[in-house]
Order: C-alpha cells, then structure tokens, then sequence
C-alpha cells in the first residue's frame, strides 16, 4: 500500500485557459528552482495532452534562462528512435528540436534498446537526479498514467527499481520503459494534465478514490492535477 495522495484540483473553462495557466506555472516553478537550485529538472509527460503546453513553451523564448533546464521523460513506448509515435519525437518535433536548452541537457529514454535495455540505460541517467523539480503527468482513460497501467506493478514500493520495463501494456505499443511510481514520486512538484471528456470517466474514478495508477504517485508536496472543465464534470 502506498502513502495518501494529497490532491489539489484546479479545472479550466476552456483549453486555451489550461494551456496559458499551466505554461505560466512551469515558467514560475523553474525560475524558482534556478535561483535557488541554480537548475530546473523537469520530466515531461508523453501523449498528446501535453503537445499545445510544448508550443507555447518553444513561443516562450525570452522568458526563461533554457541553459539551466535538464529534460527528462516520465516513459517511451520501444519503437526506433525517429518514430513520430514516441513521446520524445512528439515534444521535440512540438518544442525541443527549436529551443535553446544544450542538447547534452535533454535526456530521452532509449527506449529502442527494448524494455530492458531501454529501462537500465534510463536507471542511470536518473540516477544523476535526487529530485525531480517538476514532474508533468498524463492521465490515460483508463486511468494509467506515464506507462503504468491498472493490474500491473507500478513499482510504488519504496524499495522497488526507478525505472521500469514494461512488456505488457495494453493498446497499439505493448512494449515500453516507464519511470516507477516511487521514482515520479520523488518530484518536488508533480502536475497532472488532463483535457476533454474522455478523460471525464477516469477522473471521476479517481476523485472516488480508486486505486488508479495516477492515485500512486504521492510526493510529499501532493499533487497538482489540472484540468479542462468537460473533463471534471458535466458542463
Ligand atoms: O500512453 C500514454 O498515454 C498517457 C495519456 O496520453 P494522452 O494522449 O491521452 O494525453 C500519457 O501520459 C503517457 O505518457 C503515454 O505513454
């Protein structure tokens, strides 16, 4: 059993409000960190939820200080590297392929190597990394989020690897490299981002309190799960 997850839930009227809201908080979380850290980690969440917050985060040149960012991803799906399918191509082709952060400074999970491969090669990147700064998360309908996914192992135990391999998920790509939910979990902020009523069922689910795979990460500051309004309830 894991820890209780504070939840904060903070729900849009429309996309564009979402988009600008949620840019404007990764802006200010990581000028924070820069002064006090003098770094910004964050991990990005996969899907494409989160490809419109990447746009307007590569419109954004001036207002952050990219040298200190460091990039990593929460999972990868195991398809070749330049597949538009993968998490990583989605926010490069949306965002980093043009932004000023040094290339030695994004980290995509190799997943080409396989599950395995992929998931050992990860465990020492993250390795590098005590805490995360911000942690952006997906929320799949059926609940799962980065690739954990229901009646699998999330790796929500305290002493369970960081990064997982998964050969079992279900839909198109069953084969991918996930970071665990104990890894997510130490994340100084963790945001959820969740946009239209397909999301509306598996929100509900959670705000019931079912043990959704989105329910295990559980960072000591809680977490932030933003939303557009027909994804919270019926407008
Ligand atoms: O499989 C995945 O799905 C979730 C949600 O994706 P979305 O397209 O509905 O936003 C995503 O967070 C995860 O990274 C991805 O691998």
């Amino acid at each position: 059993m894991y820890p209780r997850q504070q939840k904060r839930w903070h729900v849009y009227p429309t996309a564009e409000d979402f988009e600008i809201r949620v840019v404007r908080g990764i802006l200010r979380m990581a000028r924070e960190a820069i002064a006090v850290r003098g770094a910004f980690c964050i991990v990005l969440a996969g899907g494409k939820t989160p490809a419109p917050i990447y746009r307007r985060l590569a419109a954004a040149r001036m207002e952050a200080e990219w040298s200190k960012w460091h990039v990593y991803w929460g999972d990868e799906l195991c398809l070749p590297a330049d597949d538009p399918a993968r998490n990583s191509v989605i926010a490069r082709r949306a965002w980093l392929d043009d932004s000023p952060i040094p290339a030695a400074q994004i980290h995509p999970i190799p997943a080409e190597f396989g599950p395995q491969g992929g998931a050992e090669r990860y465990a020492e990147v993250v390795a590098g990394v005590d805490e995360f700064d911000l942690t952006l998360l997906g929320l799949g309908e059926d609940g799962h989020t980065a690739s954990l996914f229901p009646g699998r192992d999330w790796g929500a135990d305290p002493d369970s690897a960081e990064v997982l391999a998964v050969t079992d998920a279900p839909g198109a790509c069953a084969e991918r490299v996930s970071l665990s939910a104990n890894r997510l979990s130490r994340s100084r902020e963790v945001v959820f981002l969740a946009t239209g009523f397909g999301k509306f069922s598996a929100v509900q689910r959670w705000r019931c309190g079912e043990p959704l795979p989105a329910a295990a990460i559980t960072p000591a500051c809680g977490v932030d799960i933003c939303l557009t309004l027909d994804a919270f309830d019926f407008a």
